[in-house]
């Protein structure tokens, strides 16, 4: 349920398509990380008014009394639940909380509550249907009790008034001022009374302050991010820009059929779902004649200018009959081949998503892949990905074991970051992911999969044109960039380990105050916030070691025989 709840939250508050038209998205030259910006100031305009609209709607007098008229007042008559309390005047002026006068049981009509988020997205979950309503919900209250332990027997006959399982108690000296003691309550109780629960104590004057927490440890300013792999069904905000129907400079803009079928493939990833096989499409002769010609280029190029992990794993979905030169490949088939070799799977996307949801999919060893082809008429490049973009410049190396690892790793370092590592995390996939150079034997090489998907900027990179930089996480996250045309700079790794392990200590310093973890048998990714969560993956980890110095032992031993 407090799952359900979340995502509720994460539907409420989504944008569904954000950029340049319906919001003024400003600048002509821009990038991911300006989009990000972007995307942070409309998200925190739509939740504003999300909530303004909801606490509105609960100080409605003609709403107000479907939540109040079952007894949240206090001694009206009725046979409601109250608070046993003999005042009720509320003299809580505290933020967030009830910053309202409520005065006697009389004065309905003058209640203003103001709802904080988390109970904004309780009263949503509880109006969509009756059954909603009784659906049993798990709640930790944080409660301020003004005159001491007394209270607390107050707190639990009211609970148990409303009918509410009281599953933990705790309570500890507080640090407020004018507060003795803080309660942490978890009970178990049907979302109607919880929410008239909530309401009830705020009215009593022996609370210097009610909250409603979410449901885990996270702190509830931790952004929304995905547990399970089935989650990114909510992770699919796109990003209105560079697309044929609005952009002028896109070559797409003037031919309608084009315009046409780029909206008959992106329905196909509006509708999928978690689960379902990727549907075929039946491209054209024209599309497949595009990739015909830029299939023929990397060839062409590849031997002397990719990266040797990148051939590697070109040669073998040649082999499986995936890459050839006629035909596109379908994005089912590349996903069950990545599947076996590494547990990279395919998400069909229908354009440009936001770097948040982009990268969280990552966490999941989930790529989401764009289906459309590029126009004819510019095969060798494109200014947005299209599936040209992601079957030769991204498929090969997510199918090296090494490589998906540190894709996976931005992901997981992207789950609940901030608005600024987001925009870090994304410059520094950036520059590498999409424009990565490396060394090999001295020789330059590209790994950047939009190098390896457009020929134009691949030689350009390996030109004396731009300038090269080392790959250093700490300055490369903050180098600002534009994505309209070839880059004037690239960065270098020495190789995919170093680039990894840099990767890595620079993640460590990130503000995130919780490590997390990804499951691959539950597709689920567990926030390691508890000493059981953790001494169940220590002895896990403790089997496989044994496993391990057993191989090594029998190794060891044949070779003695
Ligand atoms: C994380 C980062 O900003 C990155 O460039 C993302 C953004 N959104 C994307 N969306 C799609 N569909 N395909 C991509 O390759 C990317 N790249
Ligand atoms: N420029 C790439 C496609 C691309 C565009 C934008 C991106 O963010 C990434 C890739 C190509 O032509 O293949
Ligand atoms: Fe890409």
């Amino acid at each position: 349920m407090a799952v359900a709840a979340a995502q509720k939250n994460r539907e409420m508050f989504a944008i569904k398509k954000s950029y340049s038209i319906e919001n003024g998205y400003p600048s002509r030259r821009r990038s991911l990380v300006d989009d990000a910006r972007f995307e942070t100031l409309v998200v925190k305009q739509t939740k504003q008014s999300v909530l303004e609209e909801a606490r509105a709607r609960a100080n409605d007098s003609g709403l107000e009394s479907d939540f109040i008229q079952d007894g949240v007042h206090i001694g009206n008559g009725d046979n409601s639940p109250t608070v046993e309390d003999g005042t009720q005047q509320d003299e809580t002026k505290n933020g967030h909380l009830a910053d309202a006068d409520i005065g006697d049981d009389d004065a309905k009509g003058d209640e203003d509550y103001t709802l904080t988020e988390e109970e904004v997205i309780l009263q949503n979950a509880a109006s969509e249907s009756s059954e909603a309503e009784q659906a049993l919900q798990q709640a930790a209250l944080l409660l301020h009790m003004r005159d001491g332990m007394g209270s607390l027997a107050r707190i639990l006959k009211t609970i148990d008034n409303y009918k509410g399982c009281v599953q933990h108690l705790e309570t500890c000296p507080s640090q407020v001022t004018g507060v003795q003691f803080d309660a942490l309550v978890k009970v178990s109780m049907t979302r109607i009374n919880l929410i008239q629960l909530i309401r009830s104590l705020r009215q009593s004057t022996a609370f210097a302050g009610v909250n409603l927490l979410t449901e885990n440890n996270i702190s509830s300013k931790t952004p929304w991010f995905p547990r399970h792999a089935s989650d990114l069904d909510n992770c699919n905000h796109l990003m209105t820009k560079y697309e044929p129907e609005l952009d002028m400079n896109h070559p797409g803009f003037a031919d309608k059929d084009y315009r046409e079928r780029r909206k008959q493939i992106a329905e196909i990833a509006f509708a999928y779902k978690y689960g379902d096989p990727i549907p075929s499409i039946a491209y054209t002769e024209i599309e497949n004649g595009t990739w015909q010609r830029v299939f023929n280029t990397v060839l062409d190029l590849m031997p002397k200018h990719a990266c040797r992990e990148y051939k590697a794993a070109f040669e073998k979905l040649q082999a499986a009959d995936i890459f050839v030169p006629h035909r596109i490949p379908q994005l089912e088939d590349v996903s069950s081949f990545l599947r076996k070799h590494t547990g990279f799977t395919l998400r069909p996307a229908a354009g440009l998503l936001t770097a948040r949801d982009f990268l969280a999919s990552l966490a999941f060893r989930v790529f989401q892949s764009t289906q459309y082809v590029r126009h004819n008429n510019s095969p060798f490049h494109t200014p947005e990905p299209d599936c040209i973009h992601e079957l030769l410049g991204h498929i090969p190396l997510l199918a090296d074991p090494s490589f998906a690892q540190f894709s996976q790793e931005i992901g997981l370092a992207s789950l609940g970051a901030s608005d600024s590592e987001i925009e870090k995390l994304s410059t520094v996939y950036w520059f590498t992911v999409e424009f990565g150079l490396c060394k090999e034997n001295q020789q330059l090489k590209a790994y950047g999969a939009a190098l390896l998907s457009s020929i134009g900027e691949l030689l350009h990179a390996l030109s004396d044109k731009p300038e090269l930089r080392p790959f250093e996480p700490a300055s490369t996250s903050v180098q600002p960039y534009q994505d309209q045309e070839y880059q004037p700079i690239y960065y270098v790794a020495e190789t995919f380990e170093d680039a990894k392990d840099k990767f890595r200590r620079w993640v460590s310093t990130m503000s995130r105050p919780f490590e997390v973890r990804f499951n691959p048998h539950t597709e689920r990714v567990e926030v390691l916030d508890s000493v059981d969560k953790l001494e169940t993956l220590i002895w896990q980890l403790n089997t496989e070691m044994l496993h391990l110095t057993n191989a090594v032992k029998k190794l060891k031993g044949s070779h003695f025989e």
